[in-house]
This record gives structure tokens, sequence and C-alpha cells, in this order.
């Protein structure tokens, strides 16, 4: 990764993106980090990943040093993060926003520069190098820049282009993705406790299922369906256990959890802060 990046917001999509940057040997030297008040986390962010941050610095050198200035904030601090950050731009600098909802219109008209805008919607898993990361060309961008922007999210995970249009569902479905497998990884280990299981065993018996169903979808390329019959025997647990799941409407709960987060998304799209 050629590129100098400053990233605006420090909390937790920043650190996973940073981690996983790290991780696959993008130079420390090339990462710097502003937050909005936490000293303490860019202390935390320094000490733990030996990157710039502006508590001993000013906030316009790291922008001039910069071919990619990442915005990181929560959408509700969006402008006035653009209000400090405006007149230390230069025109050339690649604007990615990692934020749910907002779209490169609203930034750019908003900055009223003509700084080209990518959209990227990563997840956490970016700290392991696992993201699966949706990224849009928007206001002002080229190709060149869409370019810039996958070889940054490839470094910590897959990236796959999409309209900006598709970013609310990307995020209902991939940005939020991992909390739905947590979420299901929670129940299954309620379910086995409460069934009669002690604690730990059911605490690494539910990790593994989850990683070894996740390293068969990665590694043979074989369609769910096709994987989940070899384990299903006729008259068997498996059936037993999956008619329990429909009964109780597995299929119609995960549509729900990407309709609802996609239009969560749309909706923070349309408040004005
Ligand atoms: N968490 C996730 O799984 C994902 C999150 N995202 C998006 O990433 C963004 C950040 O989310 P997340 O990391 O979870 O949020 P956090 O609350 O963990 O972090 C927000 C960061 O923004 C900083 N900030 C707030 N206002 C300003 C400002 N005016 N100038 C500079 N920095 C500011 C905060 O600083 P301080 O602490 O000093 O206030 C903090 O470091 C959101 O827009 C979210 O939609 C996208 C994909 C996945
Ligand atoms: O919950 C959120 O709004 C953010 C966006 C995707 C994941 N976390």
């Amino acid at each position: 990764m050629k590129h100098t990046i400053t990233f605006i917001g420090a909390g937790n999509m920043a650190e996973a993106i940073i981690t996983g940057l790290i991780n696959t040997g993008c130079p420390k030297e090339r990462i710097f980090v502003t937050n909005k008040s936490n000293n303490e986390r860019l202390i935390y962010m320094n000490n733990n990943y030996g990157i710039g941050v502006n508590h001993d610095r000013e906030i316009k050198e790291l922008i001039d040093q910069s071919e990619v200035v990442i915005l990181a904030m929560k959408p509700k601090d969006l402008f006035p993060a653009l209000d400090h950050l405006r007149s230390h731009l230069q025109n050339n600098q690649l604007i990615i926003s990692v934020l749910a909802g907002t779209s490169s219109k609203q930034i750019s008209d908003y900055l009223g520069t003509q700084n080209p805008i990518v959209r990227a919607m990563p997840n956490t898993s970016a700290t392991v190098g696992e993201s699966a990361t949706g990224i849009a060309r928007g206001a002002n961008a080229d190709d060149s820049h869409l370019r810039i922007a996958e070889e940054i999210f490839s470094a910590i995970g897959t990236t796959t282009i999409v309209d900006e249009e598709d970013l609310h569902l990307v995020t209902g479905l991939a940005g939020s993705g991992p909390a739905y497998i947590y979420r299901i990884v929670e129940s299954l280990e309620q379910a086995a406790v409460t069934l009669g299981l002690e604690q730990e065993a059911a605490k690494a018996l539910v990790r593994q299922v989850i990683v070894g169903a996740a390293e068969m979808l990665k590694d043979l390329d074989v369609d769910p369906g096709e994987l989940r019959r070899k384990v299903t025997s006729p008259g068997g647990t498996t059936a037993a256990g999956l008619e329990a799941l429909e009964n109780n409407q597995l299929s119609k709960a995960l549509f729900e959890a990407v309709k609802e987060a996609t239009i969560r998304s749309q909706e923070l799209g349309k408040q004005q802060y």
C-alpha cells in the first residue's frame, strides 16, 4: 500500500481497518489518525500501532502529508468534522467515507470542494483481514479513485464494487453482517448451556462449528445448499434441527434483519444534522 492515509475518527471501524492494514504490511509511517476530543484513545492508537496521531501534531500537518483522507466518524458527527477539515484539504486529495447512509453528494455539497469521493462499507472483520467491503464511486471520482480504494480495502479482505445507491443494502447485509453471526453464536451457546452443557464446552464447540463452516465456504467454493445437504442425513438429527429452524421462521427473521438495517441506512442518509 503506497498511499499515505489520514483517518478522521479513531473508533472501532478506524481501528479495525488500521489493524488490518498494518497486519498486511502497510508501513505505520503512512497512517495517521485524529478524532474529536478523546486524547487517551489517540495515545492508545499511537502506543499500540505506532501510527501518527494529532495530539502532538496539528491536523493540518497530518492532512498535508496524505493522499487519502478516510472519514470514520458517526454520521451525526460528519458536518462538524467537515467544517474542521475543509480549510486543510487540497483539491486532489481523495476522500473515502465509511459512514453508513450518508451519500457522497451530501459530503461533497457540504464541503463545497471538488475533491473526489469514494464510499466504502467495510466491516469489523477487517481486524483479521476478512472484511467484506462494498465500494462505490461517488461525487467527482473516476476509475483511478476507485482503484485506490480497492487497493486499500483489498488489504483488509474482499472488495465488491457496487453502485452507490446499493450501498444501503450492502450496509444492512455486510457492514452489519458480523453482528448477526455473533448473535447466532450467542444464541447457540445459550441453547447448549440451557440444555445441559458446561459453558466452556459450549463455547469451544460453537466457535469451532462457525469457524469450520466458514472455512468450508471460503476454501471449497461450493454452494451452501450442497454443503447443508451433506450434513443432513434423511430422518436424522440435522433434518430435525433444520425443520425446527424453519418452523421458527429463521429465513424470515434474517430477511427482516437485512431489510430493517437497509431501511435504517436510508434513514441515516436522510437525517439533517
Ligand atoms: N462499527 C462498524 O462495524 C462499522 C462502522 N461503519 C461506520 O464507521 C463510522 C464510525 O463507526 P465506529 O468506528 O463504530 O464509531 P465510534 O463511535 O467507535 O468512533 C467514532 C469516532 O469518530 C470521532 N469523531 C467524532 N466527531 C469527530 C470530529 N468532529 N472530528 C474528528 N473525529 C470525530 C470520535 O472521536 P471522539 O472519541 O474524540 O469523540 C471517534 O473516534 C460510522 O459512520 C459507521 O457508520 C462502517 C462499517 C462498519
Ligand atoms: O451499526 C452501524 O450503523 C454501523 C454501520 C454498519 C455496521 N455498523
